[in-house]
């Protein structure tokens, strides 16, 4: 861990605190644990040569090693929790002293911290699913200077400086190779280790393996803001977020301690009072009922499995951003969808020209960003035809583009916002439309020139993806600006319900309603529908390790998959589960020795054992999340399996 103290900002600021921060919290586990080991062996082996000294010594033993828990439940006393399991514990032994139980208060120490001493490993194990992403990074870089090959510290790296990478060794900043070209694996970003053949001009994340090739790379981020810093502390922000489940429960147990207090102070004082039961007895019982009161496990139940599921999902390439995104993604019950670069590729090409239209149509859309502006400019290009320059050009939201060409006005609409569009043009767009064909009708000086289609296919995994998330009851749609016959033909197919001819505000009214009716999870690249994903009641942004993916939307995927969507809403079902189970361990077993305490069958031993039993059965049910969850195949997998 030394290389970390040198170089602090050389892995994700927040990971290394954090690990730093258990260690610390592990050794002084470890060191209280052994102290009242120390204790309880000490008291027994002076009981045992000198019986008469027995009690003295096992009281000694008993508040010497209760010490540093009743330092803490005085500290968290006065930051306002007076009834933490410490104050439980301390009140207890000291308890045991006047009825003779020292010997097992001695035994209830050392017990009470090899729990917490195991429940401190658990719970770091359960957050640490991306410390292992942290090693990855690499703390010095090569940079030149002067000629010369020089390895600095990552953390000195700054934007614009070059770096050597050789082959085989891991990308320590995230930049853009400047010469040279190799195969990335992209696993600690994407959690995806089929290998990204990359070039000149293409981007490079850090802690990503370089496979053969040697490279030069321009440095476009420090270490602090590289992708998977980001996603380090994004993520563990995420684990540390409270859910509604864990707000609800922090707010019962604030009821349940004082209460279990008052319960164990009855136990204590009625029965000797009222039926003149033995003062020892109800007070030995009483005790009991004090430590098994402690609600630890309850109120790990939920951060311990949000905090997995949290880590699992980034391990899987899922990025989600809170808490409160996880349990609402396991309530959704329709996915709809943006169409363009959502479910088909976004790169729409030309397949039919009717007309001599190309030439202007391509004039138009000189410049502009919408796939079928880019179709048809490189439609225009292929062919190599002159395109002329036009001026005044303006976008009609939803429609088309308008313009001057020379003195001609021409404009390139879709055929519903096309007037007067009609006869055997019509007939023969609409069956361009049935085959998912999007058409744009070239207008010049209001009389109908003829038109373009294009076609953008569907990706190849919106099948697999669309047929998961209805395996899992949930109900897909597609909502599109596209004409409607043109949406259909995409989304049925794949198994979807098709909105189609929705302008902006028409996609927001349509999620709102459906929002009404049942929780909604919307699907788009996160660039021009940010609007619709936060309108929804859960945004998922596709975008495959890029800032969008990262920075909008509740839910991010890194790997640029749709499977990815069933995935996560699995995974998110998988920790509500979790979490009930969780509930159910920890009240339950509590509720079991709560009765067996007040008829006296058990005794402080295992009223301590049932409590740090039941604290670390919570965490390892949690963790089985992390062993156990299964990310869809990739096609490459499914294709072997099926070969
Ligand atoms: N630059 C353009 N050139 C030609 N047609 C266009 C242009 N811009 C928009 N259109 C037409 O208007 C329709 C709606 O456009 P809009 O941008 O609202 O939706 P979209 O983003 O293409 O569709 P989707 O919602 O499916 O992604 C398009 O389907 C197309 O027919
Ligand atoms: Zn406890």
């Amino acid at each position: 861990m030394a290389d970390i103290a040198e170089t602090p900002l050389a892995k994700p600021a927040g990971l290394t605190t954090d690990s730093a921060k258990h260690h610390a919290g592990d050794r002084e586990g470890r060191n209280v644990f052994l102290l009242a080991c120390a204790c309880a062996a000490l008291a027994y082996g002076i009981a045992w040569i000198f019986p008469d000294y027995a009690r003295l010594a096992f009281g000694i033993g008993a508040l010497v090693s209760v010490l540093p828990f009743a330092r803490t439940a005085l500290g968290k006393a006065r930051r306002g929790s007076p009834f933490s399991i410490e104050t439980l514990v301390t009140i207890a032994v000291i308890g045991a002293l006047p009825i003779n139980a020292g010997a097992e208060a001695v035994v209830v120490v050392a017990l009470f911290s090899l729990g917490e001493l195991l429940e401190g490993f658990a719970a770091a194990r359960a957050r640490s699913g991306l410390t292992a992403l942290a090693e990855l990074l690499p703390s010095t870089a090569i940079i030149e200077r002067d000629g010369a090959r020089v390895e600095v510290p990552v953390a000195t790296l700054g934007v614009g400086m070059t770096i050597l990478v050789a082959g085989g060794d891991r990308i320590p900043a995230d930049g853009t190779i400047i010469d040279g070209r190799s195969e990335m694996n992209e696993a600690a970003i994407t959690g995806e280790s089929r290998p990204v053949a990359k070039g000149i001009g293409d981007p490079v994340f850090a802690g990503s393996i370089n496979g053969d090739g040697n490279l030069r790379i321009s440095v476009t981020k420090d270490a602090t803001n590289s992708i998977v810093a980001r996603i380090g502390k994004l993520v563990e922000d995420a684990q540390e977020s409270t859910s509604p489940t864990a707000r609800f429960i922090d707010n019962f147990s604030a009821y349940y301690t004082p209460a279990a207090i008052l319960i164990a102070a009855l136990v204590a004082l009625l029965p000797p009072l009222l039926a003149g039961g033995d003062w020892a007895v109800w007070l030995y019982r009483a005790l009991t009922v004090l430590l098994i009161a402690c609600p630890c496990a309850l109120v790990l139940s939920t951060p311990a499995a949000i905090a997995t599921g949290i880590a699992t999902a980034a391990r899987n390439g899922i990025l989600i951003k809170s808490g409160a995104a996880l349990e609402a993604l396991a309530h959704i019950r329709i996915a709809a969808f943006d169409k363009t670069g959502t479910i088909t590729m976004g790169h729409p090409v030309v397949t039919d020209v009717v007309g001599d239209v190309l030439s202007l149509a391509a004039a138009l859309e000189t410049g502009l960003a919408h796939p079928v502006a880019r179709a048809i400019v490189a439609e225009a290009a292929k062919r190599g035809i002159d395109v002329p320059a036009a001026s005044d050009v303006s976008i009609r939201q939803g429609e088309g583009v308008e313009g001057m060409v020379g003195t001609l006005r021409v404009e390139l609409l879709s055929p519903r916002a096309t007037a007067a569009l009609e006869g055997a043009k019509a007939a023969s767009i609409r069956e361009l439309e049935k085959d998912g064909k999007t058409v744009a009708v070239l207008v010049v000086d209001s009389t109908i020139r003829g038109f373009i289609a294009c076609r953008d296919e569907p990706r190849d995994d919106a099948g697999p993806a669309i047929r998961a998330l209805a395996a899992l009851g949930i109900r897909t749609l597609m909502l599109s600006g596209d004409n409607q016959r043109t949406a259909s033909s995409v989304a049925e197919p794949l198994g979807m319900e098709a909105f189609g001819e929705l302008m902006p505000a028409d996609k927001l009214e349509r999620i709102n309603q459906l929002k009404a009716e049942q929780p909604i999870l919307m699907v788009g690249d996160g660039v021009n529908d940010a609007p619709a994903l936060a309108t929804a009641t859960l945004g998922l942004a596709m975008g495959g390790g890029t800032d969008v993916a990262i920075e909008t939307a509740d839910v991010g995927l890194l790997k640029d998959r749709l499977t990815g969507i069933p995935d996560a809403i699995r995974l998110a079902r998988k920790a509500r589960r979790t979490i009930l189970v969780n509930i159910v361990i920890a009240i339950g077993l509590k509720l079991v020795f709560l009765v067996l305490a007040v008829f006296g069958i058990t005794n402080l031993w295992t009223a301590i054992l049932a409590d740090t039993g039941a604290t670390i059965l919570v965490t390892i049910n949690a963790l089985l999340l992390f062993w156990t969850f299964q990310a869809s195949p990739t096609a490459v997998q499914s294709a072997l399996r099926r070969a």
